[in-house]
Order: C-alpha cells, then structure tokens, then sequence
C-alpha cells in the first residue's frame, strides 16, 4: 500500500491549477495571484518624517548647540520646496515629506519652544544626518516584484497591492466542490433514523470542511448504493471541479464507488493507502475537454476517516488547485505529554490535542475509539502522527502534528 507521502505527492502532480479572472482588489482575500505584481513607485514616495517633532540641518549644529528660529509647520498630507536657511526649523508631523536640504528630525520632547525659538535639548554631537527620516524607495524601490504568481492574498497583501494602486488583479477562481454521501443506511439530519439506519453527518462536515478552505460547497445529497443513482449523482458532481464522495469505497458488495467513477471515466491514480483512519481512500480524475478537469475522492464513510483525509488530501488537492506554491502539508513538532503505544501495520494520524506548556508544545492523544468515534474529535484539534509498528513512544518524544483548520466564519 502506498504511504501518506507518496499519495501526497500523486496528488500534487496530477492536480493542476485552475481558472483565473481578473477581479477587484476588495474581493481577493484568500485568493491566490495568477500574475506577477510589480510595483509602480517607490515606497515611501518621498522622504518622510517618523516622528513628530522640528527638522534642521545637522549642519548648523556643527559648532555647538544654536537656537532655531521657527519658521513654519509641515503635517501630513502638505509638502514644502522652500529649503531651510541657516538656523532656521519647521515644525513637522509623522508622514509629511521632508522639506529640501533638512537632513534629521528632532522629537518634539527632545525640545522647548519660547517666542518663535526652538531650543533643542540634545548633545550636538548626537545628531546624526537622516535621524527620523525613512528615505523615499527605502521600503520599496519601483520594479521590484511585490508579488509572484502562487503567492496568496492575507490583508497585507491587500494592503500592500492598495499602496501601489493595483485596483484589479488577476486571481485564481474559488472552486465548486460537489460533495456526495453513498449508502442505503442514510437519512438526512432532520429525519429520525428507522433500524439499521443512520443519520449523514458526513455530507454537513465535508462541506464544512471545503467552506473552511474557501471554496464553495455543492452538495448532491445521498446516493443510494446502486448503480443508477449512483452514476447519476456521480455524473452530477462531475461537472464541478472537485467531487468529494463518502463510503463504498471499501470491500462490502455494495462498496461500488470506484467501479462506478471508472465507468464514468474517472482515470484511477491511487486505492487504499497504509494509514489509519482513511485506508480505503480512492482518488482519480476525469479529464472533460469542455469543462476541464474533475479531481475525485472517494473518502471512507466513518467520520473520522473522512474528516482526517479531507485535511490530509483535499485541502492539498484544492490549495494546488487554486494556484497555490505552497502545499507542503502544514506539519510541525510537539512534545508527546504521555507515554503513548502505537500498534498496527499502518501510520496512525490520531486525534489529540496540541497546548503550549511552559513555552513548549505539547500534545496529548485523546481516549480515540477508532475511525467511527466522531465524539473524540470535539476534545482534538490535531492529528499527532505515528508510524507503523510496534512502537512505544516515551512522554516528552517529538512527534509530528497536523493542526486541524479551526475556521472563524465561513466566507
Ligand atoms: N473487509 C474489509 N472491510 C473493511 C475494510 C477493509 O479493508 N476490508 N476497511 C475498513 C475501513 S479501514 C474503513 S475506513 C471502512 C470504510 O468503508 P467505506 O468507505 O466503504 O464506507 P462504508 O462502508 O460505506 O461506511 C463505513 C461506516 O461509515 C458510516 N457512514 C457512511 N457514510 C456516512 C455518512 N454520510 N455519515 C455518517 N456515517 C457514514 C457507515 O454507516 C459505516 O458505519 O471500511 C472498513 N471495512
Ligand atoms: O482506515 Mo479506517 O478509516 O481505519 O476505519
């Protein structure tokens, strides 16, 4: 069976990124860019005051301390050509440029006025040319790239694409995810389940789960388990960029989830990889010259093996897709805060909590029954991550984790 990795890896290289259009600034958070920004100017444009205070020419102080006449005010938002003459200041505020041939800036508490006359209460010897002043360019110099294509858009990006007027930028679209739960033993939430039956939770979370990636939900309701509903429901979500199915992907005879994407024509890339939860994960894709590309996972119905694989696979799948360069898997190191025995033939992603303890990371697996305990997962936030074998891992041992995405709102 393949490992986490290499189906990691099969992803990446089979998905590949999608559309883009041209969109207002405004509306591009989390969008990632499909085009190289330059900037047009200098940051700051002009050299520019940092504090709030007087500006001279160190050059009149090179004899000792002198008084300076005042000779006008400069604030933010003015600008002013008249260069000083010997002994003279203006009074200037943070942000506005900086008048010809001045060369520092004195805080205002490092001075008194009396009369018209400023006296600056520092050692001559201390000032020192271009103190308070960030030069024009110093920030940034005109051409550089601000921006390359992949990279994605936080509110400093948007601020930054503001400073330089970039009104209209070119974005990869945010993607349709159809989601399709797949058994006889569904009902929807609303209903009460008769024996044997269950209610599909998975269908909510997973589109919860593609929201929370800023993409949008499409979801198809349940298949149930025979061939007809199924390809049709199949067909449906193949018109949206990625189709996210849960169950019958496994062994049962009605586990007809793969034999029914290939006869839809969904190529096969990998089945079944040595992880737990999530073993029966399939994934493929169908290349339709109209409406390009289809990505399909098929998830494992029990909860967690969904859940786990979404932000395992999916969430790869969809930051490649949306332009993405960084899919790297967000792993980091955590201390394990107990001694924890690891058995099995496959790699276990196991719920657990991360806390910082006295400056360090630390997590802690919870009381997990198995693939079909969604209860535990309220008490996780990660996954911690453990090889196969039989292994016991010693309280204060690195392990890898992988925090699970806590969305605030959806967008
Ligand atoms: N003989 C074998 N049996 C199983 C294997 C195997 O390798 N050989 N793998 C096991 C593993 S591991 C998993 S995980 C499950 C996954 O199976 P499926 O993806 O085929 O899922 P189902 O059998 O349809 O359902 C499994 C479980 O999850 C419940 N479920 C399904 N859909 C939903 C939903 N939308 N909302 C909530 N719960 C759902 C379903 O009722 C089952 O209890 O297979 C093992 N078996
Ligand atoms: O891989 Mo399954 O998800 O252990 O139950």
């Amino acid at each position: 069976m393949l490992s986490v990795i290499e189906a990691l890896d099969l992803i990446r290289d089979r998905v590949l990124p999608g559309e883009t259009s041209v969109k207002p600034l405004s509306e591009t958070l989390g969008h990632t860019v499909a085009e190289s920004i330059l900037s047009p100017i200098d940051s700051p444009p002009f050299d520019k005051s940092m504090m709030d205070g007087f500006a001279i020419r160190t050059e009149d102080f090179a004899q000792g301390a002198i008084p300076l006449s005042l000779v006008g005010q400069i604030t933010a938002g003015e600008s002013s050509d008249s260069p000083l003459q010997s002994g003279e200041t203006v009074q200037i505020m943070t942000g506005a440029p900086i008048p010809p041939n001045v060369d520092a800036v004195v805080p205002v508490e490092l001075s008194s006025v009396e009369n018209g006359v400023v006296h600056l209460n520092v050692d001559p010897a201390q000032l020192r040319s271009g103190w308070n002043i960030i030069p024009r360019g110093s920030n940034m110099q005109q051409g550089i790239e601000v921006l390359s294509t992949g990279s994605s858009i936080r509110p400093q990006e948007i601020a930054l694409l503001g400073e330089i007027g970039k009104a209209n930028l070119r974005v990869h679209h945010r993607p349709r995810v159809a989601v399709l739960a797949t058994g006889n033993e569904l009902v929807d939430v609303g209903e009460d389940p008769g024996p044997g039956q269950i209610r599909n939770s998975n269908a909510l979370m997973l589109a919860a789960q593609v929201e929370s990636c800023g993409a949008i939900p499409v979801v198809l309701g349940i298949a149930r388990d025979n061939r007809d509903d199924l390809r049709d429901k199949v067909q449906a979500g193949l018109e949206c960029a990625m189709l996210c199915l849960s169950g019958g992907v496994s062994a049962g005879t009605l586990d007809l989830v793969p034999s029914v994407l290939a006869e839809a024509g969904v190529e096969p890339v990998f089945h079944k990889l040595a992880m737990k939860p999530g073993k029966p994960i399939w994934f493929g894709s169908r290349n339709d010259a109209a409406n390009g590309p289809c990505y399909v996972f098929g998830l494992p119905g029990n909860p967690v093996s969904s859940m786990v694989c979404f932000e395992l696979f999916v969430r790869t799948a969809l930051r490649k897709f949306c332009g993405d360069t960084q899919t790297d898997v967000p792993l980091q190191n955590a201390h394990l805060k107990r001694d924890f025995q690891q058995r099995g033939d496959r790699q276990v992603w196991f719920p657990s909590t991360l806390e910082f303890e006295g400056g360090k990371a630390v997590v802690n697996p919870v009381d997990w029954k198995g693939s079909s305990d969604l209860r535990s997962t309220l008490l996780a936030n990660c996954s911690a991550v453990f090889d196969a074998g039989d292994n016991l891992y010693q309280a204060g041992e690195l392990v890898n984790v992988l925090v699970w995405s806590r969305p605030l709102f959806a967008t």
